[in-house]
């Protein structure tokens, strides 16, 4: 795992959580303080050198910025792989096309593109996996095993990648963001900070709960909840006054269209 950040760390504690060894895992991350943090929370090896993690590893994640992957390549290039032994890199990095790393990786290298997203910190992520030129088989249900252990796995062409980011890359912020509004709102309304978060979080719950179980469309189940003139159609039409729709319409454009961005400049 090269990049111990947010992201890296909740796919390598899900990976614990689902039963990996930790012996089977090594985390690269360049800043002390972080290595330190890693290494005492989840007693794997966490080390400064690319060199020393990805020799004899059979699997290479890359979990940086857009903007450090460059470096990361520089680094694995200049490392004395051992050139027998096939290294499957899969890349978590927003934006960058697979052709990237296929460019300064030795010929005929597999890259997996996966767009993951952080509630696979609790077992819950949602994985979109792309497959570059020379991924086999083999390699894609390799990737498929690492991601399911901590969620869901879809597979799609990578000229959907950006537009998945967009929907579930970024998604669980969005719905922090409604929660958040929830509460601020519930407390405007002079319920307990305490109160109104633990109702928003059950209903967010159960929300989903529905959605995933109930063999019904959010159409659907959003019309069962609406009594006709009751409370839902007031609160309903003023969010539709305030252009929810439009908005997530333009919202998920522009984190489409950002992360195209990001993988022609990687800053
Ligand atoms: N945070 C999220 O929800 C998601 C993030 N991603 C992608 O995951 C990647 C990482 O994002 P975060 O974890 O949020 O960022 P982060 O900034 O928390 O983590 C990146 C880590 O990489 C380390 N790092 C940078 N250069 C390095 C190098 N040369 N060698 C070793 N370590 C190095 C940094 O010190 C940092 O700890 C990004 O490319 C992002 O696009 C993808 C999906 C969701
Ligand atoms: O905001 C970002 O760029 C990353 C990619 C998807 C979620 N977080």
């Amino acid at each position: 795992m090269i990049g111990g950040g947010r992201i890296g760390e909740a796919l390598v504690s899900g990976l614990l959580q689902s039963g990996f060894a930790t012996k089977d895992l090594v985390v690269v991350e360049k800043f002390p303080a972080r290595t330190e943090e890693l290494a005492t929370e989840y007693s794997i090896r966490v080390t400064d050198s690319i060199a020393d993690a990805a020799e004899g590893a059979d699997v290479l994640v890359i979990a940086v910025k857009p903007g450090d992957v460059d470096v990361v390549l520089a680094d694995l290039g200049k490392a004395d792989l051992d050139s027998d032994r096939e290294k499957l890199l899969m890349s978590l990095v927003a934006g960058v096309p697979t052709s990237r790393y296929e460019n300064k990786l030795p010929a005929g290298s597999p890259v997996v593109r996966v767009m993951p997203n952080t509630p696979m910190l609790v077992g819950e992520g949602a994985s979109v996996i792309a497959a570059g030129r020379h991924v086999k088989p083999d390699h894609l249900a390799l990737a498929r095993e690492i991601l399911e252990s901590v969620g869901t796995v879809t597979v799609v062409p990578e000229s959907q990648i950006d537009a998945v980011t967009a929907v579930s890359g970024s998604g669980p912020a969005y719905f922090f963001l409604v929660a958040e509004a929830m509460i601020d709102a519930g407390v405007a309304l002079g319920l307990t900070r305490a109160t109104t978060t633990e109702l928003v979080v059950q209903t967010m719950t159960g929300s989903a709960a529905m959605l995933a179980r109930s063999g019904e469309n959010a159409a659907d189940l959003r019309a069962a909840v609406t009594s006709p003139g009751g409370t839902t159609a007031a609160a309903i039409r003023e969010l539709e006054r305030g252009g929810v729709r439009t908005a997530f319409y333009e919202a998920l454009a522009a984190a489409r269209d950002r992360s195209a961005a990001l993988g022609s400049s990687g800053d």
